[in-house]
This record gives C-alpha cells, structure tokens and sequence, in this order.
C-alpha cells in the first residue's frame, strides 16, 4: 500500500506502507500508480516527496513475489510515469534504498537521504540485474565506471559515499521527510527536463567508447531481456532460496515447541573461552569483536606464551578489515581455570577427547557461579554426556564454530534433551551478535554438518581405491562450484582431525586389524595409512599433495600419493577403473544428500533450509545451488534415488548409499518443493510414516 497526505501547503507525501522493509509488493505499486496520479490531478499540489513508513525508504522488489506470476502494475512503467511528472518528485531516504527501491529513487527528480541510509543494487546477489531502469539511470548520473562497480558487486554504499557519488542531492542527520520538503518546495517551478535521468546522455570516460554501442540506446529493451533470461534461471533460484533459508534459520523451534519468539535470551558480556587452539583463539577475536570482556584460559604454558602474542594481533587486524577503530572487548590470558569463575558464558575448546571434556566440564561446574552457561565448541561429541557432569544440565549446549572461527559465518548451536530454552535462545543471539549465521541443531555424532560430511569423504576415499586420483575427485568437486575440493580441503584442515576421531571411534589405531571392513561395512584405511606416513596435510608439507614446505598454501600433484595408491590397489586385489566425474559427484554428492534426509526424518534440522544454510555458509556449498536439499529438488527427487538405488545396488556393504525413508516417501507423493518439505515431514511424524 501507498498512503497518500497533503501537506499542509502545497506538497504531497507518498508514503510506502509494507512492513518490514516496504519492499514494492503488487499493493505497493498500485498504490503508488494511484497515488501519484492523485498527486498529479490535483491542481494545489506543486510538488511530491515519496518516503517509506517506519524509517526504511524501500527494500526492493518484493522478492516473494518472483515466485509466482507477476500481478499488479509492473515496475518499469511505474518509475517511468514518475520520471516524467511535470511537478518535482524527491525521495525521501531513511534506511534502505536497495535495489528496486533505489531503482524507484532513480526515477525521481531529487534524491534526500539520512546520514545513516544504505544504498545499493544487490540484484546480483539474488541471480538478477537491476530490472526497473537501474542498469541504465544509474550510468547515465554516475557514469558508466563507478555505476558497474556498484551493479556487479551488488555491495551497500553509505549515504556519504552515495553523496560523493552524485547518486544523492543532499545527506542529512535531521528528519529526511521534512528536509525533502523543504527541498521541493525551493525548487518547484524549476525546468525538470536535466533531472529526467533516463533521457540524459551517459557520461564516459574516453577508452570505454567500445562498449557504448546500439546496447546503450536500447538499453531498457535489452535490460528486460536479459532479465527475462536470469529470473528463469536455476542460479537466480537457488539465490532466492538462500537469501530466505538465512532468514528462516533464523526462527528456530525446538521438537520440545520452545521457539524464537516464546524463549527470553540472556545478554552476555563477560564469557570465558577454554583452550588456545585453532578454535580457540578465533573464538576470542570473535567474542572480543563483539564487545564482550573474554577470560582467555589455557593450561599448556607454551600454547599460552604464543596465544597472548598471537591473539591480540588477529583481533588488531580482523578490526581493521571491518573498519572498527579499537577492538571494543578486553581479553585476559590466564593459565588457571579459576579465573572464570565471574563469567556468564563458558565456550570450551580443548582437544576433542571425551574424557579431557568430561573432566573440565566437572571443574567449570565446580568454579563457576550458578546459572552460568557451559558451552562445547565439539565437532560431534555428545552434548548430554558432558551436561550430565554439570549441576545444571539445562544450561549446557554446544556452540559449534567453523575454522577461522573469528571469520566463518557459521555456528551450529547444538541443543541436547536437557538443554533449556533459554540457554539455546542464549547461544543463538550471541552467534547473531557475532555476526554468524546461527542454526539450532539437535545432538547427534557429528551434529548436522559433520554428520553429513562422512558419507562424503568416505565416498571420496572409495573412489580413490577404485581407481580415481585425489586431483580427479577435486577438480569434479571444485568444477561443480565448491571452492576447494574434499581432499584439497582435508589437506588444509589437518588430516590428523579425521584421524584422532577415528580412533576415538575404535576404527583404527593399535591392535585394530587393517582390513576394507570395520565395524561390519566397507572401510577404506587409506586417510589412516597416509596419517601414518607422517602426512597430516599443509602443516606438514604433505598430505594427499605436496606443498613447498609445511604451512604451504599451493598443492601440487605427489608421485608418493600416486605409487601409494598403486601399491595399496595391488595389495587389495583392486583393479584400477577409469571413473568419471560424473559418478564422482552422484557418489559424493548424492551420498552427503541422502544423510541430509535422515537429519530430517530424525529431526535432528527443523527443516531443509537449515541444512541448506549451514552447507552454505559453513562448507562452501556454492550458493548457486542453493544447498544440498534444494539441489536435490532442482535435480529431481526421482533422480537422485534413482541414482543412489544403482550406487547401493553396485556397493551394498555401504550403508549411506541406501536412500533414505524420507526420501522415498517424498517421491511417492510426486516430489513436491523443498519449500514445503518441512510441513509434510511433521505431517508423516504425526501418522508415524517416518
Ligand atoms: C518470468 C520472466 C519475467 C521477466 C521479467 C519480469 C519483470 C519483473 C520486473 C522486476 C523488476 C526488478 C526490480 C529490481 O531490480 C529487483 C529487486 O529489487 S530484487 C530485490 C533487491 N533488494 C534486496 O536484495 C534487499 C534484500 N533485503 C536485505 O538486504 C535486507 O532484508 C535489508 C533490507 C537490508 C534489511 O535487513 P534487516 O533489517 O537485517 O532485516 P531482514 O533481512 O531480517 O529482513 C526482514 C524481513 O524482510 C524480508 N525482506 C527483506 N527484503 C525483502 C524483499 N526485497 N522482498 C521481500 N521480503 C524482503 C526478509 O525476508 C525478512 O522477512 P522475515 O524473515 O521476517 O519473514
Ligand atoms: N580445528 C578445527 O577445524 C575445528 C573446527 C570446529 C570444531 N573443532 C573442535 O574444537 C575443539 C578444539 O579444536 P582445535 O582444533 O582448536 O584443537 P587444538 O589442538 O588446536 O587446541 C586445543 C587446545 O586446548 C588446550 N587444552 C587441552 N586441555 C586443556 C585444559 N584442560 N584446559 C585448557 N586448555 C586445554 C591445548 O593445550 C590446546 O592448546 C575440538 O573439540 C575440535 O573438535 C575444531
């Protein structure tokens, strides 16, 4: 909706109504059509200011709405229509003009903004362009450089450097609507025709001349076409998908009923992090970045010297790649675990061995004050085990960070049967204070992210016995859009990760028998073998590549890996097969899918679009896929069973091949959208068909 007011004088004032961002919904343009032509009609009214009802301009178009057949009047010749009024037309901008909003500020005359607006064309981020005459207005004000800088990184400018820009007319700190009016006021009556800025030449520098050909003068035409292309695209899709699943996750609901919004989260300012590691150290800066005093505890005296160095300078050099002046937390290095005994939050971080977590969870339940939250940064270690040790077990739950973890955006918040609402809530808002995208997943080895990624790696190594290299399974991998490849990432992460959790999980080490079958299916002892080698990845120099030397960054094929796995295939009775990639992907990919659907069915994830946005933002899942399960949909549910009933078929000593429960029952009923997946899943446990 558009509500329409006269001023008292002569102005109108055009205010969008669609909370919560007034994003331009089919109402929003009817309202607009009809209330500029009131504005038109009537003959008192010599100017017009278009703002946005509580503090927000306009997010864009009403990106719901690309779902479906378009309805209502179409943006295009909406901004059109308000160019060429013959009484001067600002925008009055609070908040956000992004996108279609921007587009729509575009077709204005004069463009006011508050100091603390944010502007942009984040089209590109969603699988789009700037479809209402942004691709062609914002070139022709700006020029055609700084205008391709903003279109194709899609990035938020403030209202300074929209200023600086030409894009504004005048920035503001005092109320925007009442300097707008004051500004159309002073210039009605003043020649309009400069101001219309899709009639305006584009101003260039000299060496672009070759791109100003027919294109330019045609440019809203093809602006359209090209438009028509992307929005039946599968990337701009899955884009959508993934800007509203970030969202989604967001309203986490626990199988208890405990939600969002019925559970009061606790504000924290003092949390103590145990253990200086890798995760450790990153989730100081993390928690120091946010404001919030950290006790830093660590008891190995070497790790200590070198952390209370090492951490200070990533928190100076993670604020100033976000521009903040002084790191606002303070941290304090300590040996002794004593010294969190004030603290309101507890995140551990030592090595991942049950009984070393036992043990200190039974020491911080003993020093800390009631009501403290204890906290397991464990890569899928039981959560309840830890909290039964603890005095209260409800303020126990996992927050699972992601290496950097001062740079990931992911956190898996892990809740156990005895976690309360409040210490999820607790957890959650503070990996949204951090700046994460946190998801609330239930206590299960490996959680949901780790639980998925086994099938995957496990198939990666089959294939490598069945006659793949660990460069082939990579470059299918990264061709698919991951970033790095299974065994280029595993290198990164430390082979010795996957190793010690092995172990722990009596699948190797000393006087376990070395053979293709463990625990009564296929095995593959090779990541073991090349751990055993001395092998643990970059920081060793070696790994399933070879590096300049350790902490090396660029991989290089190693004839050791390529006469390891001839060796290891003779040994076994393998016969190299030529494989394609293909199969390396359905295996991978496929197998890592159909775990995601046990997650499901066990309501281990709420819904798709949790799964989807940990593997987003915690594993590289390109976003142009949108996320595993909606993957799945865009390839056919039919398909991919399909396809894992023929890989089980051929391997049926691999449990993760077998599709899952969920996943039949899915295509029985005809495969419907992911979208919808949620509610038939809690539909089905009700009828106990899962
Ligand atoms: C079939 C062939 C057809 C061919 C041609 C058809 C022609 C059609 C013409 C189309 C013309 C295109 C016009 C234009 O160029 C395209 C666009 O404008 S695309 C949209 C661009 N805008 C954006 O990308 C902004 C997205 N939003 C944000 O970045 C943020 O939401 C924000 C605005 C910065 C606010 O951030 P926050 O305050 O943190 O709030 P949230 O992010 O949590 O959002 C709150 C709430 O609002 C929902 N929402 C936000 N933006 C939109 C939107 N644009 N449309 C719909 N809904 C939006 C968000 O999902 C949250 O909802 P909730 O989770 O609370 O339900
Ligand atoms: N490395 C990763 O990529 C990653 C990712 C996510 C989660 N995790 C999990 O995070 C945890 C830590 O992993 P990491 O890679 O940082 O390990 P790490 O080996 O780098 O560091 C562990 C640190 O804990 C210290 N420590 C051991 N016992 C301690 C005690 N009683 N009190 C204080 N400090 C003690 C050790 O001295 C060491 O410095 C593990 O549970 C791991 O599974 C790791």
């Amino acid at each position: 909706m558009a509500m329409y007011s006269r001023l008292p004088g002569s102005v109108a004032l055009i205010t969008l109504q669609n909370p919560p961002v007034n994003a331009l919904s089919a109402a929003v343009r009817q309202g607009i059509v009809d209330t500029v032509q009131r504005a038109l009609k009537d003959p008192k009214v010599t100017s017009v200011v278009i703002c946005g009802q509580n503090g927000k301009f306009c997010g864009g178009a009403d990106i719901r709405e690309f779902a479906g057949p378009m309805l209502g009047p179409p943006l295009v010749p909406m901004i059109h229509a308000i160019e060429a009024v013959d009484k001067p037309v600002a925008a009055a901008i609070e908040g956000v003009a992004l996108g279609g909003g921007l587009e729509l500020a575009l077709g204005c005359h004069y463009r006011i903004a508050h100091s603390k607006a944010l502007l942009g064309l984040p089209e590109v981020t969603l699988g789009l362009l700037p479809g209402a005459g942004g691709s062609q207005r914002l070139p022709r004000l700006i020029g055609l450089t700084a205008a391709l800088d903003l279109i194709t990184t899609g990035r938020h400018i403030s209202a300074a450097e929209a200023l600086k820009l030409g894009i504004l007319d005048q920035v503001t700190d005092n109320n925007v609507v009442d300097q707008a009016v004051e500004f159309v006021r002073r210039v009605a009556g003043q020649p309009l025709d400069s101001r219309r800025l899709s009639t305006l030449p584009c101003p260039c520098p000299p060496d672009v001349d070759s791109l100003l050909d027919k294109a330019m003068v045609k440019g809203m035409e093809k602006e359209r076409d090209l438009l028509t292309t992307l929005f039946n695209s599968g990337q701009a899709r899955a884009l959508q998908y993934a800007f509203f699943s970030q969202r989604v996750v967001g309203k986490w609901s626990l199988p208890s009923g405990a939600s969002w919004d019925n559970s009061a989260a606790r504000t924290i300012s003092k949390a103590a992090v145990i253990g200086l590691g890798t995760m450790g150290r990153g989730i100081v800066v993390a928690l120091a970045l946010t404001g919030i005093s950290v006790v830093a505890v660590e008891t190995q005296e070497k790790q200590l010297a070198e952390a209370s160095q090492a951490v200070p300078a990533m928190l100076q050099r993670e604020a100033g790649r976000r521009s903040l002046a002084t790191p606002p937390g303070v941290i304090s290095f300590s040996s002794n675990l004593q010294d969190v005994s004030e603290v309101e939050l507890v995140i551990e971080a030592v090595f991942e061995d049950m009984s070393l977590k036992l043990q200190v969870f039974r020491h911080l339940t003993s020093v800390c004050r009631p009501g403290t939250l204890l906290c397991s940064n464990t890569s899928g270690l039981d959560i309840d085990q830890l909290a039964a040790v603890t005095q209260s077990p409800g303020l126990v739950v996992g927050m699972h960070f992601f290496a950097p973890a001062h740079v990931m955006k992911l956190l898996e918040v892990v809740y156990g049967p005895r976690s309360s609402p409040e210490a999820v809530a607790t957890a959650m808002q503070l990996g949204k204070r951090m700046g994460k995208v946190s998801v609330a997943v239930g206590n299960c080895p490996g959680f949901v992210g780790n639980r998925m990624l086994k099938p995957y790696l496990e198939q990666a190594n089959f294939l490598l016995e069945e006659g793949a290299t660990p460069q082939q399974v990579d470059e299918a991998l990264e061709e698919f859009g991951f970033p790095m490849g299974v065994f280029r990432m595993s290198d990164l992460s430390g082979l010795d990760v996957g190793w010690r959790i092995r172990k722990e999980a009596g699948l190797t080490g000393p006087g376990v028998e070395s053979t293709r079958t463990r625990q009564g299916r296929r095995y593959s002892p090779l990541p073991d073998q090349v751990c055993e080698a001395g092998r643990l990845g970059q920081k060793t120099g070696r790994g399933w590549y070879q590096y300049d030397g350790p902490g090396g960054r660029v991989a290089r094929s190693d004839p050791w890996v390529h006469i390891f796995l001839e060796a290891y295939r003779a040994e076994h009775g393998l016969v190299a097969r030529s494989i394609a990639p293909e199969e390396i992907l359905e295996r991978c990919l496929y197998a890592l899918i159909n775990e995601g659907f046990n997650i499901l069915q066990d309501a281990m994830a709420a819904g798709p679009e949790d799964i989807d946005a940990i593997y987003v933002f915690g594993y590289g899942w390109p976003r142009h896929h949108g996320g595993p399960m909606f993957h799945a949909g865009q390839v056919g549910l039919g398909r991919i069973l399909e396809r894992l009933q023929h890989h089980h078929h051929n391997h049926p000593d691999v449990p993760h091949l077998k599709p899952s429960t969920l996943l039949r029952r899915l295509v029985a009923v005809g495969s419907p959208p992911v979208q919808t997946w949620r509610e038939f899943i809690n539909k089905e446990r009700v009828h106990s068909q899962l």
